[in-house]
């Protein structure tokens, strides 16, 4: 590419900036080069009506479109401003986060964002059938791939769903990253429950309420309000008794290992539980009748 990226990189505009703006001209350096990819990066979802309250990518790119048609006058026919805010928009929205390796309590950073043609298909659910696994430290020029396993079995036409997100999230993270990096109100099952919790906004914390529910001895109360209307305060509670690694403070998905269904692995810190010890979990806490 042309001496524009230099510009860009000189200019200082900050990581995230620059991020979007070493985006953009891959972008075009794909149109130049591979009309027939370039069109499938367009057809992607994503539209500039996701940056409606941040005026920042706009910034960005009238930065990369100047700078282009000052030194790549070429390359810069037939782009717009519209062009690449939507392009930004296809990134934002389809970009998976490869993270750093799990380190007990610490956040995990993100080392570095990829697209995948077909994994960036994949709709959202707050309580998913699948979920991602990545092994960004396994030796080898595969180390970016990335797998898509289902926690369990699902009736053939039903659509394959992940969350884009840790599931233990309580309603008003998942509501806000959803409306403010995706652009859509979920409407899922477990939304439309709690969105109902607390005084009505929604904004209970169903970590709490799944402790409650999961391991207190004396928890009759919160017992017998779930099984008020049969299916209670939370009735998803056995998903994540199932598919929620049990590592503290994780957050991680318990998904079943390939060749091995009895072994669950979670997608975060890589424990390992067999069925006998989630069965031997169910036991300890109690949990068991909430799925009946
Ligand atoms: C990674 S893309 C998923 C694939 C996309 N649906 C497509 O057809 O290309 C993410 C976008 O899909 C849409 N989406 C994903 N999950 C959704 C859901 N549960 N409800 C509504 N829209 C959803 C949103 O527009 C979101 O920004």
């Amino acid at each position: 590419m042309c001496s524009a990226l230099q510009d860009v990189a000189r200019a200082g505009i900050g990581h995230e900036a620059g991020t979007q703006a070493r985006f953009l001209l891959a972008a075009v350096s794909l149109a130049a080069r591979n009309a027939e990819d370039f069109q499938r990066l367009l057809l992607l979802d994503g539209q500039a009506s996701v940056f409606a309250n941040d005026p920042r990518p706009a910034g960005v790119a009238e930065l990369v479109l100047a700078l282009l048609r000052t030194h790549c006058f070429e390359l810069a026919k037939g782009l717009s401003l519209e062009m690449f805010l939507n392009l930004l928009a296809k990134d934002k929205i389809n970009a998976f986060g490869l993270m750093a390796p799990s380190s007990g309590t610490a956040q995990r950073k993100v080392r570095a964002y990829a697209r995948y043609a077909q994994a960036s298909m994949l709709n959202h659910d707050c309580l998913p059938n699948a979920c991602r696994f990545e092994y960004l430290d396994k030796p080898g020029a595969s180390n970016t791939d990335i797998y898509i396993r289902l926690l369990h079995d699902v009736p053939q036409g039903s659509e394959i769903c992940i969350s884009y997100f840790p599931v233990n999230w309580n309603y008003k993270e998942r509501r806000e990253r959803l409306v403010e990096d995706y652009g859509f109100e979920c409407n899922c099952e477990r939304c439309r429950v709690e969105q109902t919790w607390s005084d009505g906004d929604g904004e209970g914390d169903e970590e709490e309420a799944m402790e409650h529910d999961q391991t207190d001895g004396d928890g009759e109360d919160e017992e017998e309000e779930m099984d008020k209307d049969g299916d209670g305060d939370f009735p998803h509670a056995m998903f994540f008794v199932k598919y929620l690694c049990p590592e503290e403070s994780c957050g991680g998905t318990m998904a079943p290992l390939p060749g091995n269904a009895n072994l669950m692995e979670c997608n975060v810190c890589g424990r390992l539980r067999s069925e006998q010890e989630f069965i031997d979990d169910l036991e300890q806490h109690g949990t068991a009748r909430h799925s009946d």
